[in-house]
């Protein structure tokens, strides 16, 4: 039987006159620690803080760990299961679960995607390609590491490892721990009789984790270092290469934007390009980062840049498949989650229109992620998604970013009377939160409200509804802080700054002149995380929600 995606009536809450306009502040905590280094806190943000003192009209929401899919409450929420779960209404087992357990089991090794890579163990090599870190959020080191013992205790004669250096999920400067704990596992593995080595790396910002084609050149780097061997500057061991690239303690180059390096022999020879029959295993879980370095490897006609040279006959495999449309990569060790009837596709089958916008940065999350994962349109005739080009720089240097623009766009949208649903990201507190500058972070948040008082205001023209949330925390905590919350200093008394995300819930408002005043928030859901959203913004354009969706936020009051 075919799914029923027919929307029905709201028994109380009639249908808005004008859109419902979804406003996702990335990176937009409500932190518990409110001191200056809570920059949402420090920011002067009269709108925002408008919104927070409306009764029955804002509370917080879970934003991280299980309510999110990921495997643990230890884990900091981010803009993929964020967005997933806002975007689907429900919760599902995430990347970082799905590959803990595909290890525990063993089924990794029992896969098409392992039986792929395991031809290249006795006379090639088997490569390693991603984020150095525990993070959690693209990849995780554990993890390498399972796949690294697995692919050794089977069999493979000679292992490369190439890694990218994270320092933005990561504390900063973590990456020389990181190169130890592999180079301690290599050599391990080197004991037992593997050949297995570094052979290449880069800083995350810098080297082959560019996504939704930002910028190319940054995978271009990375073909160079990994596959060819090139780069401009070797080494010849990985702890030297990261703790040189960083450069002096005064001025140091930060983790993500570490320079490409190779690692070569005494002659001068790289240790470790990709050749010919090579197995190659990008190790992150998460897409948005993988895509683009996939396409280089998997398409045989692929133009963006020249390659120089592509070996033939490889065993190329991700740890997961990044995208299901596209069928990318082909071949893949863990199969990604699976993420179904999301509120898009409700939309869309009741003929309701929506306009979604972001810059370059945060596009893919509010059409790809919103969309569980799906690229493209789900009917082109009825959405359409505006991307803003983002800047190439560090987003420090220039913290509105394109906020403004961003609103331009959706206030027409909003005034066209063209579309039912507006989705709107604003990036700034999460970009600008990554490069761990205080006061830009500051800044950020103080654009992203101005922005925000402008499409409240727009949508109130229309009569509209609105709900402001955000997708994870990031700008509400800028330092790191001891067990007991103590903010971190270095030994020159500087704050250690924290270019994460956090753990801390988000703030939900719900507004505007087209909202009947009988409408609140219940308070009956006192966890309800993301993936309760869509449900309350059926509610909110007057219908009711999906029976599989989380529980509704909002009722009419009596
Ligand atoms: O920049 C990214 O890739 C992540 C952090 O690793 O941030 P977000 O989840 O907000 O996109
Ligand atoms: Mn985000
Ligand atoms: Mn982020």
């Amino acid at each position: 039987m075919s799914f029923d995606y027919k929307l029905q009536p709201h028994s109380t809450i009639p249908a808005p006159e004008g859109p419902l306009m979804v406003c996702i502040l990335d990176g937009f905590g409500e932190n518990e620690f409110k001191d200056e280094y809570n920059a949402v806190h420090v920011a002067t943000t009269p709108t925002i803080d408008a919104l927070r003192a409306v009764p029955k009209r804002f509370r917080t929401i879970k934003a991280h760990g299980t309510a999110v899919g990921l495997p643990s409450d230890a884990d900091m929420g981010n803009s993929e299961v964020g967005h997933n779960a806002l975007g689907s209404g429900q919760v599902v087992d995430q990347g970082a679960r799905l590959v803990d357990m595909a290890l525990e089991t063993g089924k990794m090794f029992e896969g098409d995607g392992w039986k792929l890579i395991s031809q290249a163990f006795s006379k090639h090599t088997v490569h390693f390609i991603g984020l150095l870190s525990d993070g959690g959020v693209h990849s995780r080191a554990d993890q390498l590491f399972g796949c690294l013992r697995g692919a050794a205790a089977r069999g493979a004669q000679r292992i490369r490892c190439h890694v990218l250096t994270d320092g933005r999920d990561v504390p900063d400067g973590s990456s020389v721990k990181y190169v130890e704990e592999l180079e301690a596992v290599l050599a391990e593995l080197r004991e037992k009789g593997c050949d297995a080595r570094i052979a290449s790396g880069g800083g995350r910002m810098k080297v082959t984790m560019d996504r939704y084609e930002a910028d190319w050149s940054m995978v271009k780097r990375g073909w160079d270092a990994h596959v060819l061997g090139k780069a401009p500057y070797t080494f010849t061991d990985a702890k030297t290469a990261v703790t040189t690239l960083r450069g002096p303690e005064d001025a140091t180059v930060s983790d993500q934007y570490l320079d490409a390096f190779v690692i070569v022999d005494e002659a001068g020879a790289p240790v470790g390009t990709i050749e010919d029959g090579d197995a190659v295993v990008l190790f992150n879980f998460r897409a948005d980062r993988m895509v683009e370095i996939s396409k280089a490897f998997e398409y045989q006609d692929f133009t963006t840049f020249d390659r120089e040279r592509y070996p033939v006959g490889l065993r190329f495999v991700g740890m997961m498949q990044y995208d299901g449309d596209l069928k990318l990569p082909a071949n893949y060790l863990v199969p990604p989650p699976e993420i179904l009837h999301v509120s898009g596709e409700f939309l869309v089958k009741n003929g309701i229109t929506t306009f979604a916008c972001s810059e370059t940065q945060k596009f893919g999350h509010v059409t790809f992620f919103w969309n569980g994962n799906r690229s493209g349109y789900l009917d082109a005739k009825l959405e359409q998604y505006l991307e803003i080009p983002s800047d190439k720089i560090e987003f420090n240097k220039a913290p509105d970013m394109k906020a403004r623009e961003i609103t331009a766009a959706s206030k027409e949208a909003i005034l066209s009377g063209k579309y039912k649903v507006i989705r709107v990201n604003f990036a700034n507190p999460d970009m600008v939160g990554h490069t761990g500058d205080l006061a830009a972070t500051i800044r950020a948040v103080e654009t992203v409200d101005a922005c925000v008082k402008e499409l409240l205001e727009t949508v109130d023209q229309v009569n509209g509804r609105w709900i402001v949330t955000a997708d994870h925390g990031n700008a509400d905590d800028m330092v790191q802080r001891d067990k007991k919350g103590k903010p971190m200093k270095a030994e020159d008394g500087k704050p250690l700054p924290l270019t994460s995300h956090t753990l801390a819930p988000v703030p939900f408002f719900i507004g505007g002149k087209g909202l009947p005043d009988g409408v609140v928030l219940r308070d009956d859901v006192p966890d309800a995380g993301l993936a309760n959203v869509a449900s309350t913004t059926f509610n909110l354009l007057g219908y009711e929600a999906p029976g599989i969706y989380k529980p509704t936020m909002v009722q009419m009051a009596a």
